[in-house]
């Protein structure tokens, strides 16, 4: 199974975002946190900045709006170029309609979830999406501990995904380092945020391929 690593800008220095992500250049995708303090109780950044970093990387961008109302600004992030676009079924009026958008924009549709959210409800829409999101922190704020009650989760996703012959990444977000990473790929996930894992190690580069090497010896072994 292939594994993707994305680091989470939200623990960079935001005054000198171009700089932090060439500091990442095995990242597989960029992930970038958009905050509305309504949604989560934190303010982060908008499209304006994002327009502004799609200016200065050929990375792909991996947007998660943690936002109210994303039928409203989720089409604004994929026309800006977006690669994937992560909202929340929490927030969304007409996730299907939405997904449906996002793609037709071009951009990787993804539901996001709440750790409190199950996957359940959801399950028979999978094939309206690229991508599940699931939180492993509470959203709002990096460097959060890792909530392993989310593994079983993670796991039913892969096994409907695996039972439906769908082909969607399950993507994991929240306290996602080299000691939890091999929990997340043997429960099913592929798709890794990693925040202050990142960009607290003294070479964050060497991070990120540690990461990945982890997850894909795991997944080889285990
Ligand atoms: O969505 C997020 C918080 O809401 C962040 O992406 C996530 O927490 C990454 O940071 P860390 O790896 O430090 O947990």
């Amino acid at each position: 199974m292939p594994v993707r690593i994305t680091p989470s800008i939200l623990n960079a220095d935001f005054a000198n975002l171009q700089a932090e992500i060439e500091r990442i250049p095995s990242a597989d995708l960029l992930h970038i946190d958009v905050m509305d303090n309504h949604f989560v109780p934190n303010l982060t950044i908008g499209l304006p900045v994002v327009e502004s970093l799609l200016k200065v990387t050929d990375k792909p961008l991996d947007l998660h709006l943690m936002i109210e109302d994303p039928d409203r600004w989720a089409p604004a992030y994929a026309e800006a170029g977006a690669s994937s676009v992560s909202f929340h079924v929490e927030a969304a009026k007409a996730p299907v309609r939405l997904a449906r958008e996002l793609r037709a924009q071009g951009a990787r549709a993804s539901l996001g979830l709440k750790p409190a959210t199950p996957i359940e409800p959801y399950l028979d829409l999978l094939g309206e999406f690229d991508m599940v999101l699931i939180m492993t922190v509470e959203p709002g704020f990096g460097g959060q501990k890792f909530l392993d009650i989310m593994l079983p989760k993670i796991r039913r996703t892969r096994e409907a995904i695996k039972t439906r012959g769908a082909d969607l990444w399950i993507q994991v977000d929240g306290g996602v380092s080299e000691s939890t990473i091999d929990q997340c790929i043997e429960a099913g996930a592929d798709t890794f945020v990693a925040g202050s894992a990142v960009f607290s190690a003294d070479d964050p580069d060497a991070m990120v391929r540690t990461l990945r090497d982890r997850a894909v010896n795991f997944g080889r072994c285990c």
